[in-house]
């Protein structure tokens, strides 16, 4: 199971890009502001022109159907264009599907209990705090238990625990063959719980790999221009600076 381009470009924000995404894997993009980052994960959700190919067919030549059923995506913008409630919201990620209303009940359910919104499933997004909200628009992604996830800074506005959570719930899916492709900014988040890395500078993959391996200081300093230091033990890493 995999999601692939091939010399990917997108004038002046990407170049060149190849590379297979596993599922059952937690890929975390990383790159500086600009770096191309959500560029390259809306292009990977068909969401711009390009060689991307699902199972090695291309994206384009697949019915929207399929497409919105495999591939779920959250943006980075956290706007909701209706007033819906919290639970409407996540019904929406129901739409791809022509499931019974029992099992789309029981897909929303799981998803509001994943994110913590069982107690905020009859309010309207409207008055949520921006990190509920934020929750209930991962909740439409879950709810359409999509094999794919490309969610684009999914913990930006969480709080602590919620994004602890949320890492342990990306990992669990992952233990159950679903791909998980992370936009992150924290390095020490995906060090300690990503299985593969791509570095992204200037639209450019400068690195690929296991986080180990591909996040040490020489890297850091040539993208990120930070001094930087890792501390603690594996899986609890933090970065100095
Ligand atoms: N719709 C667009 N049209 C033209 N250029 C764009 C568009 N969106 C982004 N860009 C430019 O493309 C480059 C990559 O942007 P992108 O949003 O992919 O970066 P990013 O790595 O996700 O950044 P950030 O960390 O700030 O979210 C940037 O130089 C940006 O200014």
């Amino acid at each position: 199971m995999t999601l692939a381009t091939e010399n990917l470009a997108v004038p002046g924000r990407l170049h060149g890009v190849s590379l297979s995404l596993r599922a059952g894997e937690v890929t975390a993009i990383l790159g500086p502001n600009g770096a191309g980052k959500s560029t390259l994960l809306s292009a990977l959700a068909g969401l711009l022109p390009g060689p991307v190919s699902l199972d090695g067919n291309l994206l384009g030549q697949l019915p929207a159907s399929v497409r919105a059923q495999t591939i779920g995506y959250l943006p980075q913008s956290g706007e909701v264009a209706w007033n819906l409630s919290v639970e409407s919201l996540a019904a929406l990620g129901r739409l791809p599907h022509r499931t019974a209303p029992a099992q789309d009940a029981q897909a929303i359910d799981a998803a509001l209990a994943a994110l913590d919104l069982d107690d905020l499933r009859h309010r309207p997004v409207a008055e949520l705090s921006g990190g509920e909200r934020a929750r209930a628009l991962l909740a439409r992604v879950l709810a359409g238990t999509p094999r794919w996830i490309l969610a684009d800074e999914p913990l930006a506005s969480l709080d602590l625990a919620h994004q602890q959570a949320l890492l342990h719930r990306f990992r669990a899916l992952a233990q159950r063959g679903q791909g998980i492709v992370l936009v992150l900014h924290d390095l020490a988040q995906a060090m300690n719980h990503a299985d593969r890395v791509i570095v992204l500078d200037r639209g450019f993959v400068v690195a690929d790999g296991l986080p180990d391996d591909v996040l040490d200081p020489v890297l850091i300093e040539q993208v990120w221009g930070l001094q930087a230091q890792w501390l603690g033990e594996p899986g609890h890493r933090a970065l100095a600076c």
